[in-house]
């Protein structure tokens, strides 16, 4: 028989997201990481100080504890007014001006959402994230008969891609609704003073959040950036945020090394690194989390892929990409180590259900969770992945909820920021990401980049 129904709820204020390192010390010295629990204690003591490289961008560090009541309304009310307007709203906003929210909301959300009739949420969709001319295309015929709205995040408020969705979107609106109708349904994340989309909001009179200065994109899902969305979607972000807090709290310096995840994720990976492990790959074992590791992905690998360091940041989708990726990561080059997401409790319980003739031969699992089935094969990799050269790290979330996902957002910002300071990088810039664009605007002959645009011409 096939149950579908929601487990119990346990008080989930009095449990925490866990650290396992025990499957890396066939391949690093327990020594090695007590020597570097020094080290990391010691930086994440100048992160605290404000005396490391980047050290105008820390404001992340303590915006779980220092959001406030009124903060939180105030961006509930936002999300209220857009709630009641819209079927759909639209999120425009690329890497960490997209990302957070995205992986929250994924996480959260029904796996087909998007197919839910008598919704009580609107559905969220993305744009600006990519120049994909179909994508923005296909967009626009979908939003061409729902009441949609916008929420357009770009710090700089001059990246391109979100700028050029924003300019299309608008116009459609505006069609749509007219101009003053379509000011209720613009919210701007930006900048306090620069930029061309703050002068855009303050012209037009949108409602607007400020992402402060001191906080980089990919460090600002705790901001309006992600809490807004998150809210509109209907989650939770007072959890969210005392997850994070709770974070914030156990993973100050003063915590002791053996008890501060962030710490010991930071050592363990950059001992790996030492031995040769240059990829890291974070696995999970619920499509939920995909674009968990999504953001996970930008927040290590524009913090430390510079000055030709870094770890680089993969990610899988188990079991599915067991049966693609699953054969390299088995057997292929040794210069990778796997960080698990491992969630311990669904929300929902499915039994495996009596076959009378038993053709595909599963009766052995008949009343047994899918969920069980899941974990042996969550077991099953670890010792296959370790015994071929691999080394293991798993992360466990008690359950997918804002409260854990505020904890395992904060545990690894903290753990990206030491992490950055023990390799030697300074974690909080990402100078590499404009080379492309320089490029893009020289080849687009944009006004002010015509030497370029010549001088590109001729390497063509
Ligand atoms: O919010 P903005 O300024 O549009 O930037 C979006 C993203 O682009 C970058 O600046 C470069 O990728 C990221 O750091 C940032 O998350």
């Amino acid at each position: 028989m096939v149950t579908s129904k929601p487990i119990n709820k346990f008080r989930e204020m009095e449990k925490v997201i866990s650290l396992n390192v025990d499957k890396v010390f066939s391949f690093v010295n327990k020594s090695d990481i007590q020597a570097g629990a020094a080290l990391a204690k010691q930086y994440n003591e100048t992160l605290h100080k404000g005396s490391g490289k980047g050290s105008d961008f820390l404001g992340w560090l303590n915006l779980p504890s220092s959001i406030t009541d009124a903060d939180l309304k105030d961006i509930a009310d936002t999300a209220q007014v857009l709630r009641s307007k819209c079927e759909v709203v639209v999120v425009v906003g690329i890497g960490g001006s997209y990302l957070g929210a995205k992986s929250v909301i994924e996480a959260l959300s029904n796996s087909f959402d998007w197919l839910q009739k008598d919704r009580k949420n609107p559905v969220i969709v993305y744009a600006g994230q990519n120049i994909g001319e179909d994508y923005v295309s296909e967009l626009i015929a979908y939003l061409a008969d729902k009441s949609f709205g916008i929420i357009n995040i770009s710090k700089s408020g001059t990246t391109t891609e979100p700028a050029l969705s924003f300019r299309i979107l608008k116009g459609e609106l505006e069609r749509k609704v007219g101009k003053e109708e379509a000011k209720s349904r613009i919210v701007a994340i930006t900048d306090a003073a620069r930029g061309a989309l703050h002068t855009l909001a303050r012209k037009e009179g949108y409602k607007m959040y400020v992402i402060p200065d001191n906080v980089g994109g990919r460090f600002s899902v705790l901001t309006p950036v992600g809490l807004l969305p998150i809210a509109v979607a209907g989650f939770d972000i007072q959890k969210l945020v005392q997850g994070a807090a709770f974070m914030e709290k156990n993973t100050a310096p003063d915590v002791p090394f053996e008890k501060n995840l962030a710490e010991q994720y930071a050592v363990t990976r950059n001992e790996l690194y030492k031995k040769g492990k240059k990829i890291e790959i974070l696995a999970n074992f619920n499509p939920k989390l995909h674009f968990f590791a999504e953001w996970w992905k930008q927040l290590y690998g524009e913090s430390e892929g510079k000055e030709n360091k870094g770890i680089f940041n993969a990610a899988v989708d188990f079991t599915t990409d067991l049966h693609s990726m699953g054969q390299w990561i088995q057997e292929g080059e040794r210069s990778i180590f796997e960080t698990v997401l491992s969630v311990a409790n669904p929300a929902n319980t499915v039994l495996v259900p009596k076959d009378e003739e038993d053709l595909d031969g599963l009766n052995f699992l008949v009343g047994k969770r899918v969920d069980f089935v899941n974990k042996m094969a969550e077991l099953g990799t670890q010792l296959a992945h370790v015994d071929g050269g691999v080394p293991n790290i798993k992360i466990e979330i008690p359950e997918l909820s804002e409260y854990y996902l505020g904890q395992l957002i904060y545990f690894f910002e903290k753990a990206c920021g030491i992490s950055g300071y023990i390799l030697g990088v300074n974690p909080f810039d990402q100078p590499g990401v404009e080379a492309y664009k320089k490029n893009m605007f020289a080849l687009l002959n944009k006004p002010g980049f015509e030497k370029d645009h010549e001088e590109i011409q001729k390497r063509l």
